[in-house]
């Protein structure tokens, strides 16, 4: 279970699990749930921790109030106000530096996606947001206040680097344990239940469930208070294709209700059909935030000709050198849709073997690749 060092501004070896869902009380071995209620100037430090982590919300759903962001979210709502904000946000462990600089923003209600390769920083950046991680330079605002506020705590839920559970109790049980530490009422059980698709099976024991229940089961823990913001770290990890797409509706059914949702990923898949916008992380440092389209850059007319050399000059005299490239066999061109008529006559006109013309979006998998690749060429 949760080790002591997950305090925040703990040190924690990479080899160690963390807990950092809702429910499961730090320091708790993972045995039979403690007698003891949490509540009174009796509790130790880490009792503390856990009431102020476990705390019902102490504020009502916020307050629209003064507009500090001055974009729109991906939905078509009004504008939003960020729920992160971090500048500069920094994190190095002797002489390597986890993450570098991030600032990142992330609007009300929407589904955000923080999409690196391994060993990006995501987990790192995600554990200062949530105050168990000290940065070494650089700010954090979640929810509008410091990371690691108890307050804000409450209205946070997570499931972070994947659940763990009583495996000897049912999937109901497991979550009553977690809505007592949540301070939870127990009618929440049954609605979390459903929202996960998990009524059916609730009174089966927990070790008996598929790493995709385990999923859901842990995802309904986060949901007990139901929280504001949504932090999932790789939830679809390990997951089969049945699971992940489960998963992925599952998340996209979370973030429609007006609730903001962090989805950290190395899986482009999860963010290009469940997010709104995305930031991408490489070797520590944000090199991109955007909506998926953005991060795309729209797509281009693609030409494939046996005299490509031919069709090149073609092209050009068209449309200017500038907008024509070539890239895996195939001419690209930064025109319209509209222009493949004419483009094809002339192409024809000019004894030009066509074998191929059409509309080509660019796929997040194309620029993930060429914006983390430039990262790892840059210096650190
Ligand atoms: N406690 C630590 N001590 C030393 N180095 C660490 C520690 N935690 C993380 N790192 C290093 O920081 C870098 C970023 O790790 P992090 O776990 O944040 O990446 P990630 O993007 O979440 O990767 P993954 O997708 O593999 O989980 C890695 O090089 C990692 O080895």
């Amino acid at each position: 279970m949760l080790p002591t060092g997950a305090a925040p501004g703990g040190r924690r070896g990479r080899g160690t699990a963390v807990r950092l869902r809702r429910g499961v009380p730090p320091g708790g071995d993972g045995g039979v749930p403690r007698g003891r209620p949490l509540a009174g100037g009796g509790a130790t430090a880490r009792e503390r921790w856990a009431q102020a982590l476990y705390a019902p919300p102490r504020r009502p759903k916020a307050d629209p109030g003064p507009t500090t962001w001055a974009g729109r979210s991906a939905h078509d709502g009004p504008v939003t106000k960020p729920v992160v904000e971090t500048a500069d946000l920094t994190k190095r462990y002797s002489r390597r530096t986890a993450v570098d600089a991030v600032g990142m923003r992330i609007r009300e209600g929407e589904i955000y996606g923080f999409l690196g390769p391994n060993g990006a920083g995501k987990t790192t950046t995600l554990r200062m947001l949530l105050g168990l991680v000290r940065p070494s330079a650089g700010t954090a605002r979640v929810l509008g206040a410091a990371p690691g506020d108890p307050g804000t705590l409450a209205r946070v839920g997570m499931l972070v680097e994947g659940p763990a559970f009583y495996p000897y109790l049912s999937g109901r049980d497991n979550l009553r344990v977690f809505a007592r530490y949540a301070r939870a009422p127990a009618s929440r059980i049954d609605e979390v239940l459903k929202t996960v698709d998990l009524s059916d099976r609730a009174d089966d024991r927990a070790a008996r469930y598929s790493l995709g229940m385990k999923q859901r089961l842990g995802v309904a823990a986060a949901l007990l208070n139901d929280p504001e913001l949504l932090v999932l770290d790789e939830p679809t990890n390990g997951l089969d294709p049945a699971g992940t797409a489960d998963m992925r509706d599952l998340i996209r059914d979370l973030g429609a209700g007006g609730r903001t949702v962090l989805l950290s990923s190395h899986l482009l898949g999860d963010v290009q059909q469940v997010c709104d916008r995305v930031g991408v992380i490489a070797r520590g440092r944000l090199v991109r935030e955007g909506t998926v389209r953005e991060l795309r850059g729209g797509g281009s007319l693609r030409v494939v000709a046996a005299e490509s050399e031919d069709a090149r000059a073609v092209a050009e005299r068209l449309y200017g050198p500038d907008r024509v490239s070539a890239r895996e066999g195939a001419l690209h061109l930064a025109v319209d849709a509209a222009e493949a008529p004419r483009l094809s006559r002339e192409l024809v006109r000019a004894d030009v073997d066509l074998h191929a013309i059409g509309w080509h979006e660019r796929s997040l998998e194309e620029t993930f690749f060429e914006m983390t690749a430039s990262a790892d060429g840059a210096e650190r």
